[in-house]
């Protein structure tokens, strides 16, 4: 089965980043958001992505310009019945994914692949809602996508082989390379990292270190090109919080309990760069620490 339309769900930061890499490969992309408001903040950045890969020399302007012309933003989810794969990529929350789907199926047609970007949630539970679990399959594309070289492919316990063959040549076409995952909570990549993001954040609550030598330590001292708490901004504390409860309900072990300080900035609605606030302060010209 050719793939030529993808629908992307959710326009934030791994949205925008979707539409972008599926529209440069050659795919009609149809991406939707609750907000007009978002939908427009995507397609700015887009086009500011693309822009700066032109500026690069990556991609030349006509590629820009037939990207941006592939991508049809819409607030109707009904208009992303003509796709061919879905990617869902809305908040990290298991009941507003239900609820896409719930409203999305009636629209899709029989052969459509539905897939959702989540970083950790059970895909065989998703799956089990929706009227396709042979159909349906984890496509988990790492931030920044545009830059990003891995996507996860998790299957259900359901999934066929040719969903995950279909999927696979989309990986391929975007230029970016598959790892296969089990669909245990949080997969691989977020099984390793969060818990260690999560482990900066009690660092920086047991007064080990304060944020900027926690960044510091981990970027000169293990060569991480972000900080711990600085890529805990730039994912989103919302979502860092949300796949370490998945964790901790998944697996039952104390050792995914989140960081109390980790819950109050989320509380707070410090949730990173996206908010302009989280372990850094971003209102100002450079980033300043919180603690
Ligand atoms: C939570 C989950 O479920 C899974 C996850 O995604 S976990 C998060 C995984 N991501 C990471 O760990 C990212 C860690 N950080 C990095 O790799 C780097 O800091 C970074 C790539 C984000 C930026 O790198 P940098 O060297 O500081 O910046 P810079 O030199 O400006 O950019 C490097 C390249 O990235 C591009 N880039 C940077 N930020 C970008 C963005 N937000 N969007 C698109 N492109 C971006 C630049 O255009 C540049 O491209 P070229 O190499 O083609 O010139
Ligand atoms: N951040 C990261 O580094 C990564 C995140 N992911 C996963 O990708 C998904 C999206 O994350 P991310 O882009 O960071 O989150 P963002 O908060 O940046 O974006 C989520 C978007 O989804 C929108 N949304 C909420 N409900 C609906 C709905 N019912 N229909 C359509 N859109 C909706 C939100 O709108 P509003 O703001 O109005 O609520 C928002 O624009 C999550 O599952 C996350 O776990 C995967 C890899 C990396």
């Amino acid at each position: 089965m050719e793939i030529s339309k993808i629908g992307v769900v959710g326009a934030g930061q791994m949205g925008n980043g979707i539409a972008h890499v599926a529209a440069l490969a050659g795919y009609d992309v149809r991406i939707t958001d609750v907000s007009q408001d978002a939908l427009d903040a995507a397609m700015t950045l887009i086009n500011r992505n693309l822009e700066r890969q032109v500026t690069r020399e990556t991609i030349s302007a006509e590629d820009k310009s037939a990207a941006m012309g592939r991508i049809a933003p819409t607030l109707t989810l009904a208009d992303l019945g003509e796709c061919d794969l879905v990617i869902e990529a809305a908040t990290e929350r298991e009941t507003v994914k239900q609820a896409i789907f719930e409203d999305l199926i009636p629209h899709l047609q029989p052969h459509t692949i539905l897939t959702t970007n989540t970083s950790s949630i059970s895909i065989t539970r998703l799956a089990s809602r929706t009227d396709r679990p042979e159909k349906f399959m984890g496509f988990h594309f790492m931030n920044p996508v545009p830059v990003m070289q891995l996507v996860e492919l998790i299957r259900g316990i359901a999934t066929d082989r040719q969903t995950y063959d279909a999927c696979l040549k989309v990986v391929q076409r975007l230029g970016k390379t598959a790892a296969s995952a089990e669909d245990f909570p949080a997969f691989i990549v977020n099984r390793i990292l969060m818990p260690m993001i999560n482990e900066a954040v009690y660092t920086l609550y047991e007064g080990v270190g304060n944020v900027e030598s926690i960044d510091q330590s981990m970027k000169l001292g293990a060569n991480h090109p972000m900080g711990p708490l600085e890529l805990a901004d730039f994912i989103g504390l919302d979502t860092c919080l949300a796949i370490m409860n998945v964790l901790h309900d998944g697996l039952a072990d104390t050792k995914y309990r989140p960081c109390p300080l980790l819950t109050k900035y989320v509380e707070a609605g410090w949730l990173g760069r996206k908010t302009r606030r989280g372990f850094y302060d971003y209102r100002g010209e450079t980033p300043v620490p919180t603690r």
